[in-house]
C-alpha cells in the first residue's frame, strides 16, 4: 500500500511535469501530449490501488517510439529530479538501455553505449548538422522531459581501414567529361583522409590539350603483359601520390589520340571495348605488382569498379583470380552512376576479353526482339555492366531513389529484373561534392565572391556574366541557365520544345554543353533567333560552368533520370535555386518550397516537377520566376537554405563505409 502511493505520487509529479513541457511547446507536439496523458492516466490507476502498477512500471521503462526523437539530435541533459532514485540506484536497478540510439546504419553515434535519452551538446558542436530549432529542442525536453540521463562512455570504436582500389575511366581533376570525374576526384580523397588507403586507376590519356595535368605522374614499376583480344599488350603504370591517395595511370597506346576519354568529334571510338578492358585488366594487377609507397596493397583489398568501364573487374577476379587462389580475400563493388551505358558488344567479342569461355554466361546479353536489326539478329551480345551485377560483392548507386528506379521497368534498362533479385547487395548513396572547388567564398573562377551571410557578390556575378555573355545587364530580369551534356538523359529536347513559349516572358536563358551534335546546332541556331534573351555556349569549359553556377538565379535541370546529378548541388551551394524533373537523385536533393511553412517563413530549396513535359517544366518555371520577381525575402530564404546544407562527402564516405563492412562481413561472390 505504501509503495504504491509512493508510486502514484511518483506519477503525478511525472505528469506535473510533463504538463510544464506541454505547456511550454504551446500544444504543437501530439506525442508530448500522447505521453501526459498516458502517464496521467496509470497514475491514477495506481492511486486508486489497482493491481495494475506492474503495468506501469513496465510502461515507465518501455522506449519511446522513434518517431518521438524527430531526425534531429542534441538535448539538453537535465539534471534528475531529487525525487527519483539516485543515479548509481538507477543504473543497478534500471532495465538495461530502456531508450537508446541503437547503432545504425546511418547514425554517427553508433558507438557509444546511451542509456535514456541521449545525445549531448558537444555532438551538436562536433557535427552542426544535427544542430536543432528551438522549437524541436523544446518539443524533445516535453517530450523526455521527466527522464533522467545517464550516459555511458565507451571508447569510439575503431574503424576498419581498407585498401581501396578505385577503377574508373575518369578522375577529375585529370580527367573529366562528367560526374563521374568529379566523384572519382573527391570522393577517394575523403576516404583516404578517413584513414583507408587509397589507389585510383584511371588511363593515362594524351590527347595534346591537356597533357601538362599528368605532368606529376611518374613512371613506377616494370611493364605489365596483358593477355587479351588474341595477343599480349604491354601497359605501364605512372604514380603521382597526392592529397593522401595514390593515383595510378594506365599507359597504353590506345589512350594517346586527340578527344575526350571515349569519342572525338566523330562519335565514340571503335575500340573502347578494348581500351576498357585493358584498364580492368591492368586494374586487377596493379595491387600485386606495384609498390607504391614501398609496399604494395596486396591481395585483400576492396575494389570499386565505376560504371561498365571497370565492370569487367569484378567478372576478372570471379573468374580469373580466385579459382587460382589469388584475391580470396578480395571484395569488389560496382558503383553504376549511369544504367544507360552498359558496354554492350556483339557476342563474338567474347573470346576477346581473356576471360575463360565457361564464364561466358555471365556476361550473356539477348536483345528483345524489337531491338534486333534483321529477321536473322539473334540479338546476342556480351554486356559487360551485367557481368559485375552478377559477380560484385555489392552494388552501390549514387543516390537512394535511383537505387530503387534501376529496380523498376522503366529506370532499369533491361536489367531491372536481374538488379531486383540482387536488391539484397543494393544500396544507393547521394553523392557528396568537393566543397572545396566549388565555394562561392574562393571560387578562382568567378569575378566575386559572396557567402550566406554576404551575397552581395552574387548580384556582381550576375551582372559579369551577364556582360561576358553580351546580354543587357538587368538585375532585376531572372537569369535561367543549364550546364550539361546533350544527351537525351539531360532532357535537353525539353527545353528545345518550351523555349519560345519560355522566352516570351522577359527572361534571360543561358545553355552551356556539348554532345549532341543536333542539339549544338539548334544551341547556335537559337542564339540568333532570341539574340537578347539567349545564350548558348557549345563546349566543355570548366571556368564558365562557375561562372553560369554563380551567377544565374535559376538552374533548370528537366533530365529525364538522374541517378544522382551534381549541378543541383553546386548551383545550391552557390544560391543558385534549382528546378528540376522529379527523378532519381534530383528528387532526393532538391526539397521542394513550400511558402506557408515554418509559420510563414518557408521551407524548401527548389522546385521539382513532374511528369515530364513541356506544360509542368513551364509550371514550376512560371512559379520560381514569379517568386523571384515578387518575393524577395522568400528568394533570399531559398537561396540561403540551399547554401547552408551540409554538401560534403564525409556524411556519403561515412556510409561508404558502412558498406564495405557489409562487403567484408559476407563471402565473396564465387560460382
Ligand atoms: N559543357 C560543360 N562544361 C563544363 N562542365 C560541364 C559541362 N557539362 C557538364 N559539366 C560538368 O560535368 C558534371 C556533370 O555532372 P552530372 O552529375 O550532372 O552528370 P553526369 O550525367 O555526367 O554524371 C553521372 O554520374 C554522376 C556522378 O555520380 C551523377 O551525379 C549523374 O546523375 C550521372 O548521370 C558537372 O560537374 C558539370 O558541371
Amino acid at each position: 500500500m505504501w509503495v504504491e502511493i509512493q508510486l502514484g505520487l511518483y506519477c503525478m509529479e511525472l505528469f506535473a511535469r510533463e504538463l510544464r513541457g506541454f505547456s511550454r511547446i504551446k500544444k504543437k507536439s501530439p506525442i508530448a501530449r500522447k505521453y501526459a496523458v498516458q502517464h496521467f492516466l496509470f497514475s491514477f490507476i495506481l492511486l486508486f490501488k489497482t493491481p495494475l502498477h506492474l503495468l506501469f512500471i513496465s510502461f515507465r521503462y518501455l522506449p519511446l517510439p522513434m518517431e518521438a526523437l524527430q531526425t534531429t539530435t542534441s538535448i539538453s541533459a537535465r539534471s534528475p529530479p531529487s525525487t527519483l532514485p539516485s543515479r548509481a540506484t538507477r543504473r543497478a536497478s534500471a532495465p538495461p538501455v530502456p531508450f537508446s540510439v541503437r547503432p545504425s546504419l546511418n547514425r554517427r553515434r553508433a558507438n557509444k553505449t546511451v542509456a535514456f535519452a541521449t545525445i549531448k551538446e558537444r555532438d551538436s558542436e562536433a557535427f552542426p548538422k544535427f544542430q536543432e530549432t528551438e522549437l524541436v529542442k523544446e518539443e524533445r525536453e516535453g517530450v523526455v522531459g521527466s527522464y533522467s540521463v545517464v550516459e555511458e562512455e565507451t571508447p569510439p570504436l575503431e574503424r576498419e581501414k581498407h585498401s581501396i582500389v578505385f577503377v574508373t575511366a575518369e578522375a577529375a581533376p585529370y580527367s573529366k567529361t562528367g560526374g563521374l570525374g568529379d566523384v572519382c576526384g573527391s570522393l577517394p580523397v575523403a576516404l583516404a583522409g578517413r584513414g583507408h588507403r587509397v589507389m585510383v586507376v584511371s588511363p593515362r590519356y594524351l590527347n595534346g590539350v591537356s597533357d601538362e595535368k599528368y605532368a606529376n605522374a611518374k613512371a613506377i614499376g616494370g611493364p605489365v603483359k596483358v593477355f587479351c583480344f588474341g595477343g599480349e599488350h604491354v601497359v605501364r603504370f605512372f604514380q603521382e601520390y597526392r592529397d593522401g591517395v595514390d593515383w595510378v595511370f594506365v599507359d597504353h597506346p590506345s589512350y594517346h589520340r586527340p578527344g575526350n576519354p571515349y569519342g572525338d568529334a566523330r562519335g565514340a571510338f571503335g575500340d573502347n571495348q578494348f581500351r576498357f578492358t585493358l584498364l580492368s585488366h591492368a586494374a586487377c594487377e596493379a595491387p600485386l605488382v606495384l609498390a607504391l609507397g614501398g609496399f604494395t596493397y596486396g591481395e585483400k583489398c576492396l575494389f570499386l569498379a565505376n560504371d561498365w568501364h571497370a565492370s569487367l573487374v569484378p567478372v576478372l577476379l570471379a573468374a580469373k583470380y580466385r579459382p587460382h587462389g589469388v584475391y580470396k580475400d578480395a571484395r569488389s563493388i560496382l558503383v553504376i552512376h549511369n544504367l544507360a551505358h552498359q558496354g554492350v558488344e556483339p557476342s563474338t567479342t567474347y573470346e576477346n576479353l581473356g576471360l575463360p569461355p565457361e564464364w561466358y554466361g555471365a556476361l550473356e546479353w539477348v536483345f528483345p526482339t524489337w531491338a534486333r536489326t534483321h529477321a536473322l539478329d539473334k540479338g546476342e551480345a556480351v554486356n559487360v555492366l551485367k557481368g559485375a551485377v552478377v559477380t560484385s560483392d555489392r552494388i552501390l548507386t549514387v543516390s537512394e531513389g535511383y537505387s530503387w528506379e534501376i529496380t523498376t521497368l522503366e529506370g532499369g534498362h533491361g536489367l531491372y529484373e536481374l538488379l531486383s533479385s540482387r536488391k539484397s547487395i543494393l544500396n544507393g548513396i547521394t553523392n557528396g561534392i568537393d566543397v572545396d572547388d566549388w565555394n562561392p567564398a574562393s571560387d578562382e573562377h568567378i569575378p566575386h565572391h559572396y557567402s550566406v551571410d554576404d551575397l552581395s557578390g552574387k548580384a556582381l556575378c550576375k551582372a559579369a556574366l551577364q556582360k561576358e555573355l553580351g546580354l543587357a545587364i538587368r538585375p532585376d530580369c531572372p537569369l535561367i541557365g543549364f550546364i550539361g551534356r546533350l544527351d537525351y538523359q539531360k532532357g535537353t529536347d525539353l527545353i528545345r520544345s518550351a523555349l519560345p513559349e519560355l522566352l516570351q516572358d522577359d527572361v534571360q536563358f543561358i545553355m552551356l554543353g556539348s554532345g549532341d551534335p543536333d542539339t549544338e546546332q539548334w544551341m547556335r541556331a537559337a542564339e540568333s533567333s532570341y539574340k537578347d534573351k539567349f545564350r548558348g555556349w557549345v563546349g566543355f569549359n570548366v571556368p564558365v560552368s562557375h561562372r553560369i553556377t554563380a551567377g544565374c538565379d535559376i538552374l533548370l535541370m528537366p533530365s529525364r533520370f538522374e541517378p544522382c546529378g551534381l549541378n543541383q548541388l553546386y548551383a545550391m551551394r552557390y544560391g543558385t535555386v534549382p528546378v528540376a524533373h522529379s527523378t532519381g537523385g534530383l528528387r532526393d536533393t532538391i526539397e521542394n518550397f513550400d511558402p506557408y511553412a515554418n509559420e510563414g517563413s518557408g521551407k524548401g530549396t527548389g522546385w521539382t516537377f513532374y511528369p515530364l513535359s513541356k506544360e509542368s517544366m513551364l509550371g514550376a518555371l512560371g512559379l520560381a520566376i514569379e517568386t523571384y520577381r515578387k518575393y524577395k525575402p522568400s528568394w533570399e530564404g531559398l537561396m540561403k537554405r540551399g547554401m547552408s546544407r551540409d554538401y560534403t562527402w564525409d556524411n556519403a564516405a561515412e556510409q561508404y563505409e558502412q558498406i564495405f563492412q557489409l562487403a567484408f562481413h559476407n563471402p565473396p561472390y564465387v560460382r
